[in-house]
């Protein structure tokens, strides 16, 4: 059990934030090559990413690198870096096929790419979510999907609005990809760094969605969306409720108990042990 609750992206080119990012509570980051690089950055970015990855001077925090799409021209010569500096994970934007995910894997390992080194797939185009669930499992190096509203919102031609209706059918066509393929999932971004309340309200619908965590663009953001992405005081106490009623009734030869009058099965108690495993992952922080 990973907790993945925050996962903040910083540009690759920011000396300032790579830095900053080592003091920062987030569960993972994301070392950006794409989109928040200029073209003219991109070969310093590169260097200046490989040798954070490098460093292990992150501690708890995975580390990944986002290179830039497949069919650009900066992207074989950032798998190369990346597959070097051996990252937990090496994030590519615009997978909307198995065959892609595929390729990266081929070249990762063909530059010499380490095991630990898992493969996040963005998905963040229609046809990415017509076929998340054969991205998802196109390989056991791909480990998460990671959404990216942004770029889905502007493929549609969709607006930004509260609550997010225009791309609720995307988020959850990734999310039944996902966990049909056994994968992770991350939602997007909020853009608005100063709206920290639209941000808390969009965490909590990520977390009811099922989402295991939240992709970040600023250090404000990692405090709420950590506290919104852990198990409660309340739902840790259940959960325990949950367990020991079942164990006791499994004892006296039942298979289905009432918990603070709720019906409780052997499903619920395997989400009750997933509950308790992330808590237990957190707390060992
Ligand atoms: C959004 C920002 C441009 C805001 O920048 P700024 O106004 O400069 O922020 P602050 O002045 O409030 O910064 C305060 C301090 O925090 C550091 N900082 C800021 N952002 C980060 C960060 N992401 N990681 C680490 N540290 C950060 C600043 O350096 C300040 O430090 P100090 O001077 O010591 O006090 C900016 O936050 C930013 O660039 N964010 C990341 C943007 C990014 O990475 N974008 C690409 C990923 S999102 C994406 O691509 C979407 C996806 O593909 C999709 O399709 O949806
Ligand atoms: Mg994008």
């Amino acid at each position: 059990m990973r907790p993945r609750r925050s996962v903040l992206y910083m540009p690759g080119a920011n000396e300032r934030a790579l830095e900053k990012a080592k003091s920062l509570p987030a569960d993972a980051l994301i070392l950006d090559l794409e989109d928040a690089v200029a073209p003219d950055a991109k070969a310093e970015a590169r260097e200046r990413v490989a040798a954070a990855a490098a460093s292990k001077e992150y501690g708890h925090r995975e580390v990944t690198i986002r290179v830039n799409g497949p069919g650009t021209a900066w992207h074989a010569d950032d798998l190369r870096a990346a597959a070097e500096a051996g990252p937990d994970a090496v994030v590519v934007p615009k997978v909307d096929s198995a065959a892609t995910v595929r390729e990266v894997e081929r070249a990762l390992e063909a530059a010499g790419a380490p095991d630990h080194t898992a493969i996040w797939a963005m998905v963040e185009t229609p046809r990415a979510m017509l076929d998340a669930r054969a991205v998802a499992a196109a390989s056991e190096r791909l480990t998460v999907l990671v959404m990216g509203t942004n770029d889905l919102a502007k493929e549609l031609h969709a607006e930004h609005v509260p609550g997010r209706a225009p791309l609720l059918t995307g988020l959850s066509l990734a999310l039944l990809g996902a966990r049909d393929a056994g994968k992770a999932i991350l939602d997007g971004v909020y853009n608005d760094v100063k709206d920290l309340a639209g941000f808390e309200a969009e965490c909590v619908q990520a977390r009811q969605f099922g989402f295991d965590g939240k992709t970040l663009i600023h250090p404000g953001q990692v405090a709420p969306c950590n506290e919104v992405f852990a198990p409660s005081d309340a739902q840790i106490a259940h959960a325990r409720k949950v367990i020991d009623a079942f164990e006791l009734a499994t004892r006296e030869g039942r298979g289905v108990v009432t918990v603070d009058g709720r019906m409780i099965e052997n499903l619920h108690v395997e989400d009750a042990r997933r509950i308790l495993a992330l808590a237990e992952a957190i707390a060992g922080r």
